[in-house]
Order: structure tokens, then C-alpha cells, then sequence
């Protein structure tokens, strides 16, 4: 028997109830959903992470959709229980979709949305914050301050590395990645070495023309390299980012072998997944090697840490705060909630998920689309002409 869960009611005489896990940023979201005829019940309950018994209760008897964040297990259960309830349309709050099992939406003939390009910058600005931390090791130099035990500039105090004329490797070059390229690229004039499974022409063309600009302007040129494996990018990188989805082909993707590829000293940033990471072997890495650095947004077992790594001062980790600015977060909630709305409304499935912006001008009304379906193909849902 599901336990009842706390909630707080929007516009109680509307014809479509709408149900979302957690309370979101911003007022946007809520009010698009009330416009279009919708009872908004928020779940308030004070734990972090609600279980699939939760989320049965808030579902009920009659629900048409639900948004839901990526800690929560939206499979058979979930997926069952919101198609008896009437629900056609889930969405996470997020673009990372990890936590759904989008075959058991198919099986349900629930639309399953995600919430990619809004977050693109903003995560894309945290992992080069952590590269820039790590390569200037301003978190243990903060500590250092913070404990009083700064008594004079020293020639060796706190030397770290210069990213100017180093190469960044990128693992995963799609919308994050590419935005993390081109930031550490025209930012720190660093070469770029990417593995993709799939070529990145905007890009290439991106550090090409950039490399240009240098050499018309007497300075050295950027380069980049399209690696065909992996490892010449552990290999080769001062700096890596990790940037690609989670599945099968990535989990464990960098473990015990590919860290003995890298560099001594080199930098990886995680702000993907924590599961692309073996945790463990990276913790026995970063102890056996304190010149190797790392930051860290993302865990394996999130809200857990491996044991010692917290213990390592090598290892810069905050949580799972990527897309954490206020307009991104605000947007998100907003895709989350128009992919929902979309599919009650029965409107189309936008042509193009790399370009949201229409749907996240405050000043005009959203197109009547779902700005983000993963499984729109699978279901055959129709595509906006627009
Ligand atoms: N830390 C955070 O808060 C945060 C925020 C946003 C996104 N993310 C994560 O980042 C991921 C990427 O987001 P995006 O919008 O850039 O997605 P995207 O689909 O644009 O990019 C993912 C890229 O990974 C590549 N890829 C897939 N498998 C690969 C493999 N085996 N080797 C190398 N590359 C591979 C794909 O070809 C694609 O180019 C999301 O799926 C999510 O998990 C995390
Ligand atoms: O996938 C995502 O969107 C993140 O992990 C949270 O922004």
C-alpha cells in the first residue's frame, strides 16, 4: 500500500492533472500548465530522493502526466502504474535520461521528454571552473587561507599548471562538450584532441577559424585532432573532459587501464555521469599519483563517494551542480513541463531539440510543440512543421 506524500495544489479545478516530483525553480513553468487548463500538484516532501513507492502514491488514480527528476527509477513500475492512471507523458528534468527505461515507456505508449540545450553553456561553464580550479588548485589554496596558515608569498606556494598552448581532450564532443571545447579553446589558447562516435564539423571549423584569427594576429594558432580511439586522447591531453550520455558502451568507460594512460599530471573532469568513472580505481589513482588532479560533479553512487576520496586533496568535488544557474534551472522546469503539456495537448514533437530557444522566451507565448520527446520515433508521435 503506498504511503500518502505531501503535496501542494495549483489551480484545483483543472481538467488535467499534472503532478511533479519535486518543488522547480521559477514561476514560468507553472503558470504555462495552469493557462492550458491544468491542477499542478507539487510534491513538498521533505527527503531528497523519493522511491518508486512514493511516486506510485503521488501518480494515484488518475494522472496525465508527471515530471521527474533524474534520481529517481522510472521503469516498468512507474511506467505502468502513470498508463492505468490515463498518463501519456513523462518528462525528466534534465537531459540526461539515464534514469529511464524508455523501452518500458514504449511498451506503455508513454511519451518520455528530456530538457537538452538550455543546460548546454552552464554546464559547459562548470566544468571549465573545475578545470581552472584543479589546474590552479584554488580550492586546497582556499583551505590553506581559511585555516590561517598563510604567513608569506614563497616561490613554491601552491604551483600549479598553465593551460595556455597545452591540449584539452574532450570525450564526448556533442552539445557540452563542444560548448567546453570552444570555451577552453578561445579562452585559454589550448589545442583540442576530441573522441567522438561522431565528427564535430562545427567544431573543427570553430578552432580552424579561431587558429586563423591567432596566426592573422602574430600569435601561435590553436589545432585540433579528431582522435580515432579513446586512448590517443588519454594519451595525449593535459586536461580531459568527460562529456558523453551514459549507457552501456560508457560505463567504467575511464578505469584503472585508461588512467595509467594519461599523463602524471594530467587534469579529468567529470560532468557527465559518475558511472563512467570506475570511483574506486580513481581514488587509488589520485593516492598513488598526487601530481594527477581531478573534479569531480558527478559520483558513481550519488549521494555516496567511494571511500577516501574525500580524503584526497588532489580531488576537487562539489554536487552534482552543473546546471545550476538560475535561468538554466528556471528553463529547465519549463521544458520539463511543456514536453508534458505538449503530449496531453496532443500538439506535435518539436523538429529540433538543439534549438529550444522559442520555448524559453518569457516575453512570448511557447509554441504549441513538446520541445523534447527521446522516444518521439518509437511512438510515432507527429514532428512540428514550424
Ligand atoms: N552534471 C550535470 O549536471 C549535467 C548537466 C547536463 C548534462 N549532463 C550529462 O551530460 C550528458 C551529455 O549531454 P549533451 O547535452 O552534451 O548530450 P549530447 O547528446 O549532445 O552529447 C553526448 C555525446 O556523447 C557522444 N557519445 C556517446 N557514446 C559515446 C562513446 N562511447 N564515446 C564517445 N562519445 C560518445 C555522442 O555521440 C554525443 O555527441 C547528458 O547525457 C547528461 O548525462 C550532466
Ligand atoms: O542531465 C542533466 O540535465 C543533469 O545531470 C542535471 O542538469
Amino acid at each position: 500500500m503506498a504511503k500518502p506524500v505531501q503535496i501542494e495544489v495549483w489551480n484545483p479545478n483543472g481538467k488535467y492533472r499534472v503532478v511533479s516530483t519535486k518543488p522547480m525553480p521559477g514561476t514560468r513553468w507553472i503558470n504555462l500548465l495552469i493557462q492550458q487548463d491544468c491542477r499542478v500538484e507539487i510534491c513538498t516532501e521533505k527527503k531528497t530522493i523519493l522511491s518508486v513507492e512514493d511516486i506510485l502514491a503521488l501518480i494515484g488514480d488518475k494522472c496525465d502526466g508527471v515530471i521527474g527528476q533524474l534520481t529517481e527509477d522510472w521503469g516498468e513500475v512507474l511506467f505502468s502504474a502513470l498508463s492505468r492512471a490515463g498518463g501519456k507523458a513523462f518528462s525528466n528534468m534534465a537531459v540526461g535520461y539515464n534514469n529511464v527505461d524508455v523501452n518500458a515507456a514504449n511498451k506503455y505508449g508513454v511519451a518520455v521528454g528530456n530538457t537538452p540545450g538550455v543546460l548546454t553553456e552552464t554546464t559547459a561553464e562548470l566544468a571549465a571552473s573545475l578545470s581552472l580550479a584543479a589546474a590552479r588548485r584554488i580550492v586546497e589554496a582556499d583551505e590553506f587561507m581559511r585555516a590561517g596558515r598563510y604567513d608569506g608569498w614563497l616561490p613554491n606556494l601552491f604551483v600549479g599548471n598553465l593551460l595556455k598552448g597545452q591540449t584539452v581532450g574532450v570525450i564526448g564532443a556533442g552539445r557540452i562538450g563542444s560548448a567546453y571545447a570552444r570555451m577552453m579553446v578561445e579562452g585559454f589558447k589550448m589545442n583540442l584532441i576530441y573522441f567522438d562516435l561522431y565528427q564535430s564539423t562545427r567544431l573543427e571549423k570553430f578552432v580552424t577559424a579561431y587558429g586563423e584569427f591567432l596566426k592573422a594576429n602574430g600569435e601561435a594558432p590553436v589545432t585540433w585532432r579528431r582522435a580515432s580511439s579513446m586512448d590517443e586522447v588519454l594519451r595525449e591531453a593535459d586536461v580531459i573532459s568527460l562529456h558523453p550520455v551514459l549507457d552501456k558502451t560508457t560505463f567504467h568507460l575511464v578505469n584503472k587501464e585508461s588512467l595509467k594512460a594519461m599523463k602524471k599530471d594530467a587534469i579529468l573532469i567529470n560532468c557527465s555521469r559518475g558511472p563512467v568513472i570506475d570511483e574506486a580505481a580513481l581514488v587509488d589513482h589520485l593516492r598513488e599519483n598526487p601530481m594527477f588532479r581531478v573534479g569531480l560533479d558527478v559520483f558513481e553512487d550519488e549521494p555516496y563517494m567511494k571511500p577516501g576520496l574525500a580524503d584526497m586533496k588532489n580531488a576537487i568535488i562539489v554536487p552534482h551542480i552543473a546546471s545550476a544557474s538560475k535561468w538554466t534551472r528556471e528553463g529547465m522546469a519549463t521544458l520539463a513541463a511543456l514536453n508534458v503539456l505538449g503530449k496531453i495537448k496532443g500538439y506535435p514533437v518539436w523538429s529540433d531539440p538543439n534549438r529550444v530557444e522559442p520555448f524559453l522566451d518569457e516575453n512570448v507565448s511557447p509554441p504549441a510543440a513538446s520541445p523534447s520527446i527521446v522516444n518521439a520515433k518509437a511512438l510515432e508521435l507527429p514532428t512540428s512543421k514550424l
